[in-house]
């Protein structure tokens, strides 16, 4: 099936279970909240799809991209987009150059990148943005430009760690309107750790508890 599929995942952190074990499909454009106690291991589940599990954990199970077993391949091969809260963008690059940074290399010609990364900056309302400095954005703004980085890259999933943590109440509707829309109209399956009821609800879809 299309989506993301995780196949009984189970996951042991020093020889004690600690997520799972777990089956679930995920839908293209679906959005799934993953919601847990403080270390009941909700980030971990993350990097386990990610293909960035820590070495202390073990885990058993498959994770499935688009039908594509990506169990053993790494983070770059899985076609995973991953979206932190603590998503910094690079100090030393423009916008732009961020943006760039997420491009796939398979486009390579400047021309091209170029106009790829202002038109995805114009769906975004940032027209203009690419030549400023991150530094000069407000915390919406660069939510927004760490999502478009992520999504330039072309993922088929896309994994959300508390991406609205560090907004207020007003921005993180805003962003997160944002980010959902972005899931649905890609066809994205959406995995998004929360703590936030609020977001849980904002997503509509449904709600594993781990832990
Ligand atoms: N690299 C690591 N090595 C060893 N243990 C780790 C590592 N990363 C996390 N842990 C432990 O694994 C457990 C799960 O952590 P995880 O970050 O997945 O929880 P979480 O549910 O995301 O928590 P929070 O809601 O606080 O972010 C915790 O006990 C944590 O201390």
């Amino acid at each position: 099936m299309r989506g993301l599929v995780l196949d009984d995942v189970a996951i042991t952190l020093d020889a004690r279970p600690l997520v799972g074990p777990l089956s679930l499909d995920v839908a293209p454009g679906e959005v799934v909240t993953v919601m847990g106690p403080s270390g009941s291991g909700k980030s971990t589940l993350l990097a386990y799809v990610g293909g960035f599990l820590a070495k202390a954990f073990a885990a058993r199970g498959r994770v499935l991209v688009d039908d594509l077993d990506v169990t053993g391949m790494p983070p770059e091969k899985r076609a995973v987009g991953i979206l932190f809260q603590d998503d910094l963008l690079f100090p030393h690059l423009t916008v732009g150059g961020n943006l760039a940074f997420g491009l796939r290399a398979g486009v390579r010609e400047a021309s091209r990148r170029r106009a790829i990364v202002e038109e995805a900056l114009a769906q975004a309302g940032l027209a203009g943005f690419a030549d400023r400095d991150p530094a000069t954005l407000s915390g919406g703004q660069r939510a927004r430009v760490a999502l478009l980085r992520t999504l330039l890259a072309e993922p088929r999933a896309l994994l959300l760690d508390e991406p609205f943590g560090k907004l207020d109440a007003a921005l993180r509707q805003d962003v997160r309107a944002f980010v959902f829309a972005r899931a649905r109209d890609r066809g994205l399956p959406t995995l998004m750790v929360t703590h936030d009821a609020e977001d849980a609800r904002a997503a509509g879809g449904r709600v594993v508890e781990v832990g």
